[in-house]
């Protein structure tokens, strides 16, 4: 099918055309306060997905055949390493890209080979993007001109300003902001059409870390009240985590495992995620920790949560299936709110230990070279190989 050629729509159960966006008409009512015509979300599933390049060390997979389902109305973080498809999906998605293979549905609609045009979308990518001869008001237009939509235009862009909060600065130039606010006029102008997808790509990646917070709460508030299905490319877990109804780790152009952020951080399915979510503690198989814990695995080494450690200062009197090894406190560091032991086993293999300081001064107040007692639940390791934990990009 040619690129640009729109795609069919099936008709909906009852007969008639799906509803969308042209067909519920735009609001210039204000998009928060009017509920009966804002349209609700995409339904994006992304299925079987490849997208190989052609490059000079030979043919690059930089995604391997993905599936993901992104809810109506909800957040979804793309998560994962560097290099590991994140933005080749987002582009995929955005149409920015012509898939190697597999099949891209927007509600019942086939969008595989729809034009960028066509897809409707609202993206917010990290390098501003705002037009600096325009005003913050021309900016939001732009966005209402590039679809060509009527209405009053400029009722729109108070509207705009008041939902990214930044009335009363519609005639300055992007110059004249700052970063966090020229990303909400950017978000402002992403959400200008009413699209019912919104791509962000980094779009906080540049800002400082106090900025980046305040923006993530407007952005969760705003996209939630307007009820855009968003899809956010992210490096930060604690921003994937924080914003996100599902999260979509990737690695080497394939997805390790996706769902709610409670499920990625206490459930993790693979050693990859396990590493790359969270901290961990790592020892080799043969250590006397896994062994004295009776962890039984084929795999070279084993990982576990530092959290997941219980710490005595003598043996439990009655070991009763709380099996326990002697360890020293090798160091202790402050870190301010918090404590982190380094605990050395007869083998010299090292594990840390981080204690808020309050249960640090209730229970322990360790002094270095003291000897301890550690139990970690065998349940809670898990073991792997190098190999498993590997990220570079697939060549
Ligand atoms: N046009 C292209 N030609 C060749 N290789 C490409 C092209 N676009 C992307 N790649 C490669 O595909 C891989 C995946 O890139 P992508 O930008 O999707 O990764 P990412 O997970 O978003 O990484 P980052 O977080 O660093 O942006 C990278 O190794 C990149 O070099």
């Amino acid at each position: 099918m040619p690129a640009n050629r729109k795609a069919q729509r099936p008709p909906s159960p009852s007969g008639g055309a799906l509803a969308s966006i042209d067909d519920v008409g735009v609001s210039y009512e204000g998009i928060i306060t009017d509920v009966p015509t804002r349209p609700t979300g995409l339904y994006v599933r992304v299925r079987n997905m490849v997208k190989h390049f052609n490059t000079a060390k030979g043919l690059f997979r930089a995604v391997d055949g993905v599936d993901v389902d992104i809810e109506p109305s909800t957040i979804v973080a793309l998560l994962g390493p560097s290099g590991s498809g994140k933005t080749t999906l987002l582009r995929l998605i955005a149409g920015l890209e012509q898939p190697t293979g597999g099949s891209i549905y927007f509600d019942d609609t086939d969008a595989t080979n729809l034009s960028v045009q066509d897809r409707q979308i609202g993206f917010v990518f990290q390098s501003y993007a705002l037009f600096n001869h325009k005003t913050v008001a021309e900016n939001i237009k732009f966005g209402l001109e590039v679809r060509k939509l009527k209405g009053d235009h400029d009722k729109r862009v108070q509207d705009l300003l008041a939902l990214v909060q930044l009335q009363g600065l519609g005639d300055r130039y992007p110059r004249q902001l700052s970063g966090g606010q020229r990303q909400r006029i950017a978000l402002a102008r992403a959400l200008a059409s009413n699209p019912r997808l919104l791509l962000l790509d980094e779009p906080f990646g540049a800002l400082d870390a106090v900025v980046r917070k305040q923006l993530r709460a407007g952005l969760k508030e705003i996209v939630r009240s307007v009820g855009v299905t968003t899809i956010i490319v992210t490096h930060d877990q604690e921003e994937a985590f924080d914003l996100a109804d599902k999260v979509v780790v990737f690695n080497r152009g394939l997805v390790e495992q996706q769902g709610s952020p409670t499920e990625i951080i206490k459930r993790p399915r693979t050693p990859f995620i396990m590493k790359f979510v969270g901290e961990t503690n790592v020892v080799p198989a043969t250590s006397l920790l896994a062994k004295r814990m009776r962890f039984a695995t084929s795999k070279s080494n084993v990982m576990f949560r530092p959290h997941d450690i219980r710490l005595f200062k003598s043996p439990p009197a009655d070991d009763n299936g709380v099996l326990t090894i002697g360890a020293n406190v090798a160091n202790k560091a402050n870190l301010g709110w918090i404590i982190k032991y380094t605990l050395r086993f007869d083998d010299d293999v090292e594990c840390e230990l981080q204690l808020t300081r309050d249960q640090d001064e209730r229970e322990y107040s360790l002094v270095v070279g003291s000897r301890v007692f550690v139990h970690v639940n065998p349940r809670s390791m898990m073991g792997f190989n190098q190999s498993d934990v590997d990220s570079t990009p697939l060549v």
